[in-house]
């Protein structure tokens, strides 16, 4: 019942690009690599870690970023180069959230949702040690999870923790930052591994609109704790329209004029641009400028939106 459900809701996304999306959320996939800067350099730490696992290939549009087979999981991460933050394991598609916000050195920088802190460190290599990095998570037992992997990654003393509520920070700190990255809750539908039994023991469209509900509060918050001109890059792991362009279309509908989308360039050939209807409503077509990336045998399914706050 909940798969068929699901599955048609999939079709309905996605039209005609459904079939391989589902046959890929039903298969092994490679894993995702990033040589952290903050523990050495890179290249050197995908040379080795090529060395240990047989099968490692770089990717051609991230030049900190490998996969290795699906096969060499439990090898990578027993690795010791993955234990002393070296490599971290990560999904290509994640990395394409900070690669979007584009931080410079010397930018005012937040994470608003930075539990485990993956993209956080993105940020905080980005800054080169230069400008600020302040970090919020909600959840107690996250938010120390987050603190554990920024220090074992080399970030300690690079990113100003906060464990507070994100919906509260625009309004504490209102214009106060250059980039802001919006990593939301969601229902993680990208995530769903159709050959589980209880794959969907945790999904319904009521833990949809309930997400949603939550990231329309988080993108306010994002957007006001941004200064004019600045950015904010607003993604999920989900499929769901309803958390995705319907909250991005929220926003630009309650604060017109005052924050715009700009179109997003991705250095990938499996992506598609955002819905500009659903459901037989019309959608502002602007949303065409927002991008999903479309799963393959390397990457989960994400949606990624940039939203300028306007001067
Ligand atoms: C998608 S995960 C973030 C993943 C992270 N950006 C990374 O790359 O490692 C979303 C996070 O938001 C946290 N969260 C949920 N509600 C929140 C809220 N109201 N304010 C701040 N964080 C919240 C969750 O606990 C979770 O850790």
């Amino acid at each position: 019942m909940q798969q068929t459900l699901f599955l048609r809701r999939l079709e309905e996304v996605l039209g005609p690009l459904a079939a391989a999306a589902i046959a890929c959320m039903g298969a092994d996939r490679r894993v995702g690599l990033w040589g952290n800067p903050l523990r050495g350099e890179p290249e050197e730490s995908l040379a080795s870690i090529s060395q240990q696992v047989p099968g490692v290939e770089r990717t051609p549009w991230h030049a900190q970023a490998a996969t290795a087979p699906p096969e060499s999981r439990t090898a990578i991460t027993h690795s010791p180069l993955v234990d002393c933050g070296a490599v971290y394991v990560q999904s290509l598609s994640s990395m394409l959230a900070p690669l979007a916000l584009g931080v410079q050195p010397g930018e005012e920088v937040l994470d608003l949702c930075a539990a485990p802190g993956g993209k956080t460190l993105h940020l905080a290599a980005a800054l080169r040690g230069e400008g600020y990095l302040a970090a919020v998570e909600a959840v107690r037992g996250r938010f120390f999870k987050l603190k554990d992997n920024l220090a074992r990654c080399g970030a300690e003393g690079l990113v100003r923790l906060f464990q507070a509520d994100g919906r509260d920070v625009g309004r504490k700190t209102p214009g106060r930052f250059d980039a802001v990255l919006l990593d939301a809750p969601c229902s993680s539908e990208t995530r769903v591994d159709l050959r589980q039994s209880d794959a969907l023991g945790y999904w319904s469209e009521k833990k949809i609109a309930e997400s949603a509900r939550k990231q329309k509060a988080l993108l306010r918050s994002a957007i006001d704790a941004t200064r004019p001109g600045g950015r904010v890059l607003y993604c999920t792991c989900t499929f769901a329209p309803e958390e995705n362009e319907l909250v991005v279309a929220h926003v630009l509908r309650r604060l017109k004029g005052k924050v715009g989308l700009e179109p997003i360039a991705l250095p990938i050939a499996n992506q598609a641009p955002g819905l500009t209807h659903w459901r037989g409503k019309e959608l502002p077509a602007e949303l065409a400028h927002t991008a999903r990336v479309l799963p393959t045998d390397k990457m989960t399914g994400f949606f990624l939106a940039l939203l300028r706050v306007i001067d």
